[in-house]
């Protein structure tokens, strides 16, 4: 067997904690991983995981805990052979995933690792390293960082990778990165974890869930069980937009089936009350990934002509979700308010 490949994980929550645990378990990867709020919890006492895949591990850390994204030009360190950027994508509040990920990417080496949900993430960073292979990672996996190191993961870790369709590389190059990374990802035997060429019709369908399921339950505050049983939630809320996102996606040529709702629908058991991601965030009071989970399909269909009203509707409802948390966080000022009482209108 080669030497270990050089990982660098940037983000270390629910998804990026299980990502690094699968990687170093399997024993062809070393991982550096990038945290941010729970940088000192873990780094003094590690992770403490509680997961369907892997049991329950208290003070597990990667081979490296670092705050911040290394550069590696300018501490002459060695490439990173993949980035697996598992931060929330939110593009539009800064920093974007270019701007976190840049001093680590070695131009032309370092295969970039998208595990992360939304339609169209791969576009900002071919524009800014077009000579490096970007992998799409697609996983159900249900896992949430309940407080600071701590991860309940409660869904069996199945995670598809492909390539993102770089023109200006060969195919072959990419699908042999894909295929080397699924190799490293599930050599610990603990996951699903499989290559599919297929990039866009893997990303639309799991959009039927993103697109529909995240903002309703976020909108709501109902997990996902929940809104299989709260009054007429799943079939005047759930399905009209699931249908949508099954009528853009077939204009780009990608034929959902029709039983992809009712799956999609019932795929969490309802006594798992799974939080959806964005749930979560609100529920933190966090920044939402709108814009890559429905506004980009939104855009994209209605741009080809497809009807998408409760779309519409869910997407204009984060976005006044967003700004109430920009506007709370101070990224918005507004007027202050005025004292009707002694100044009358
Ligand atoms: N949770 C789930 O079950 C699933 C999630 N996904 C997708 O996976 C992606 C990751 O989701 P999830 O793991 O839930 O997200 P989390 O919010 O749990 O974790 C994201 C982590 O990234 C960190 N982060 C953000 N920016 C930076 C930065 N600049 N430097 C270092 N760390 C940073 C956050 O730190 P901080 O706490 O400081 O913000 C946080 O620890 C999303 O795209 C999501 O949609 C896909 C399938 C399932
Ligand atoms: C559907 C789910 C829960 C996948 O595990 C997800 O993608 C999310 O929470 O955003």
């Amino acid at each position: 067997m080669g030497e270990k490949k050089n990982v660098l994980l940037v983000g270390g929550g629910g998804v990026g904690a299980i990502g690094a645990l699968n990687l170093e378990a399997g024993g062809l990867a070393a991982v550096t991983a990038v945290l941010r709020s729970n940088y000192q919890v873990v780094k003094d006492d590690g992770f403490e995981i509680h997961s369907c895949d892997h049991g329950v591990l208290k003070g597990w850390r990667p081979t490296q805990v670092v705050s911040k994204v290394p550069n590696v030009k300018e501490e002459n360190l060695p490439a990173f052979d993949y980035i697996v950027c598992a931060t929330k994508n939110i593009p539009d509040v800064p920093p974007t995933v270019v701007d976190i990920i840049s001093p680590a990417v070695t131009p032309s080496h370092t295969v970039i690792v998208l595990i992360q949900n939304g339609l169209n993430i791969e576009k900002p960073i071919f524009a800014a390293f077009p000579q490096n292979i970007v992998l799409s990672g697609v996983s159900m996996i249900g896992s949430n960082e309940t407080k600071l190191g701590f991860i309940q993961h409660d869904e069996v870790d199945e995670i598809i990778i492909s390539a993102f369709e770089n023109p200006n590389l060969e195919t072959a190059v990419q699908v042999a990165a894909a295929e080397d990374f699924v190799r490293a990802y599930s050599a610990a035997g603990k996951c699903k974890c499989s290559h599919d060429a297929n990039v866009g019709f893997v990303r639309w369908r799991k959009l039927v869930y993103n697109a529909c399921i995240n903002p309703v339950s976020a909108i709501t505050d109902l997990d996902s069980g929940r809104l299989q049983i709260a009054d007429g939630a799943a079939d005047t809320l759930l399905r009209p937009a699931m249908e949508e996102i099954r009528a853009a996606a077939k204009v780009f040529g990608h034929d959902l089936p029709a039983e992809v709702i009712q799956k999609t629908i019932t795929v969490d058991p309802v006594d798992m009350y799974l939080p959806p991601s964005m749930l979560g965030d609100v529920r933190k009071g966090n920044f939402i990934e709108f814009e890559n989970l429905l506004g980009e399909p939104l855009r994209d269909g209605t741009a080809k002509g497809v009807p998408m009203p409760t779309l519409t509707v869910l997407y204009n409802l984060c976005k006044a979700i967003q700004w109430r948390n920009k506007q709370l966080k101070g990224l918005i000022e507004i007027p202050p308010k005025k004292d009707y009482t002694t100044s009358p209108h």
